[in-house]
């Protein structure tokens, strides 16, 4: 499996691929890979003929400056996992590379950005719909694969591919967890063990949620019923948990249905570590 570390090299190779035929696929990461990740590219595998895996921590989706200085990279490694997982080629640019100038243009997703991730870190979405863009351009995927643990991230760029008229699908892959529900994310390795030991119970707060709004509560009564639960773990710092239309990620005012899946999202800081993580109440 080849790393490829220019921008040429990738646009040659995936030029070469489409005039032959060949389908694409491609799934975006910012590396420190797990499970989650391996999952994603070995579905790729299996429904398309190339795979292309980037691994890119971009530092236009970071507005926290000590968030990208820890992020974990660790592209050896990173190459030994994915042998065997059907990846064709590793993408792995420079900084330069992928920003020969600073960008310019600036998206605005409106109300989808205005709420959780959008709302708590500003140019955030900007950032991934900038870099995401140039990774279509490059990798010319025919499929994209993104988990669903990024659940507004899979909306933006829902959005994104429909604005722009990319000639591509997305395909939203399911939340893979640790055994004790724990989603996976790369950030958990920087968990010290009294973090990581409390951890799983953000998983915990979003299933109580979403059983409180299956028994009938409002979305209101079940966020604050989960957000209060939470209060007990005090190495938990809660910084959002919110229940929302599970399409258009604005606040749900009324419990599921047939019509108006929920998603519950959340957010919070554990020991200097941020992670998130929701459910889908259908
Ligand atoms: N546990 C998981 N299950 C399924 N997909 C996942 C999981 N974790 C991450 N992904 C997906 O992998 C892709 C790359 O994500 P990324 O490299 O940011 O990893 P990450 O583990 O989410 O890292 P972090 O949350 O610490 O930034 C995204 O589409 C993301 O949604
Ligand atoms: C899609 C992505 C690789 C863009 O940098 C990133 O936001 C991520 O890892 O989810
Ligand atoms: N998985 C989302 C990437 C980020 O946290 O910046």
């Amino acid at each position: 499996m080849e790393i490829l570390e220019t921008a040429a090299a990738l646009q040659t190779l995936t030029e070469t691929w489409r005039r032959e035929g060949r389908r694409i696929g491609f799934v975006p990461t910012m590396g420190a890979l797990h499970e989650g990740h391996l999952q994603l590219v070995r579905t790729a595998a299996a429904e398309n003929d190339v795979v292309v895996v980037s691994i890119f921590v971009n530092p236009t989706q970071f507005n926290n400056a000590d968030d990208f200085k820890f992020y974990p990279r660790t592209l050896e490694s990173d190459a030994a996992l994915l042998q065997g997982t059907g990846a064709t080629v590793i993408f792995a640019p420079s900084v330069e590379q992928m920003y020969p100038r600073p960008s310019v243009v600036r998206f605005d997703f409106g109300p989808l950005e205005r709420v959780m991730e959008g709302a708590k870190r500003p140019g955030h979405f900007n950032g991934v719909a900038t870099v995401v863009s140039k990774l279509f351009h490059l990798s010319r995927p025919h499929q994209a694969y993104f988990g669903q643990k990024d659940w507004q991230q899979v909306a933006v760029v829902q959005q994104l591919l429909a604005d722009l008229s990319f000639d591509l699908k997305l395909v939203s892959c399911p939340t893979i967890r640790e055994e004790d529900g724990l989603a996976m994310s790369s950030r958990n390795r920087r968990l010290r063990p009294e973090a990581r030991a409390v951890a799983p119970r953000l998983y915990e707060a979003l299933q109580l949620t979403a059983a409180a709004l299956r028994e009938g509560l409002s979305p209101g009564e079940a966020q604050q019923q989960g957000a209060e639960w939470l209060q007990q773990f005090p190495d938990i710092e809660l910084e959002y948990l919110e229940v929302a239309d599970a399409q258009t990620l604005q606040p749900a005012w009324a419990g599921p249905s047939a019509e108006q899946p929920l998603v519950i999202c959340l957010a919070a800081w554990l020991g200097g570590v941020r992670l998130i993580d929701n459910v889908l109440v259908e």
